[in-house]
């Protein structure tokens, strides 16, 4: 069977109270694909997987097409559809392989079977050993790769994750985001997954849709979306941005009046050449990777900018800024 392709027509939702969580908007998730949906809170993320999975029904004139059928008027269960949710949502009372049978023993299938089939998900998300256990003496990890198992045992057209890794300590987090970019792109089940976490979405995405305030801002690949932001939304959610008053002569920092906006690596420090606006350097943080350098400029602006780990500039010293490859 082939990966499901996903439209969303003027795809709109609208609380009871008048409020709006999406305005209406047009999706097309590539059969396969990964896309991942990051925005900050509230922003509506969980609102449109709820509706793609059928957990909330859209607006009126909405469509939401699997392979070009319309299944708005589809309940959940109907819709082929794995989720995992940021809590897990578990149910403590059963064990491991219980929890992954769930879903196909409520669509009637036999014992062995579903066993079976529960024993394969486990397997793929390295939990075999641990079939027997109850949830609660199961680390957050792996609670979170039983839900995964659960989520996929059905084989689902699509797979929606919501936070799946949010719930989890740092370096964990880091550790089953990359399993999870490995896993994601062997099923080859069309996927979308939520983030407010900008470099668990470039790293599992194919796409990348960045999300504002019920809206739409800008859809495509990390690299589009970091090197030519549509938005002045999308520059300052995806990466740093600075922004600076002034002109910039063949890359060098002059005075002007006009508003410069680049990435923190676009600046570099250099000796004070002729005509630039200078600067001091008030403060140099190292990271390991690199140093953060706080400048002021003559004129009272600040500048925060990264450099190389290797950088040698110090607290005191006057400098000018070149800058290189910034969006005029
Ligand atoms: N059942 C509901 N009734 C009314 N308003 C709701 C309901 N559920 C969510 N909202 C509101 O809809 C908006 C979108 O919420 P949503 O959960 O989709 O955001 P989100 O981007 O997933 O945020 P987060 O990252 O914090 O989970 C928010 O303003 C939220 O308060």
């Amino acid at each position: 069977m082939s990966a499901v392709r996903i439209d969303l027509a003027q795809c709109a939702k609208t609380w009871p109270d008048g409020s709006r969580a999406l305005h209406p908007l047009d999706l097309t998730v590539e059969g396969g694909e990964i896309l991942a949906l990051l925005g900050p809170s509230g922003c509506g993320k969980t609102t449109l997987l709820r509706l793609i999975a059928g957990l909330e029904r859209a607006d009126a004139g909405s469509a939401i097409r699997f392979d070009g059928q319309d299944v708005s008027a589809l309940p959940a269960e109907a819709r082929g559809v794995g989720v995992v949710f940021q809590n897990y949502a578990l149910f403590p009372n059963m064990n491991v392989l219980d929890n992954v049978a769930y879903g196909l023993k409520v669509r009637g299938m036999p014992r062995a079977g579903r066993d079976a089939r529960a024993r394969e998900m486990l397997a793929l998300v390295q939990l075999d050993a641990h079939a027997a256990r109850r949830i609660d003496q199961l680390s957050g990890g792996q609670r979170q790769r039983v839900a995964l198992a659960r989520a996929l045992a059905i084989r689902p057209r699509v797979l929606l994750l919501d936070e799946p890794l949010t719930a989890l300590d740092a370096q964990l987090r880091e550790h089953l985001r990359v399993e999870l970019a490995q896993m994601l792109r062997q099923l080859g089940i069309t996927t979308i997954i939520v983030t407010h976490d900008q470099e668990e979405a470039m790293m599992l995405g194919n796409r990348i849709a960045v999300m504002s305030a019920g809206r739409l801002e800008q859809i495509g690949d990390a690299e589009t979306i970091y090197h030519a932001p549509r938005t002045p939304f999308v520059a300052q959610f995806i990466g740093s941005l600075c922004t600076l008053q002034g002109a910039a002569h063949d890359g060098l920092l002059v005075a002007g009046d006009a508003t410069l906006r680049f990435r923190p690596h676009q600046a570099s420090l250099h000796a004070p050449e002729p005509g630039a606006l200078t600067g001091r350097v008030r403060d140099r943080y190292f990271l390991g990777e690199s140093v953060r350098l706080e400048v002021r400029l003559e004129d009272g602006q600040h500048l925060s900018i990264t450099a190389p780990h290797d950088n040698t500039h110090q607290p005191g010293e006057r400098v000018s800024v070149r800058l290189a490859h910034f969006h005029p």
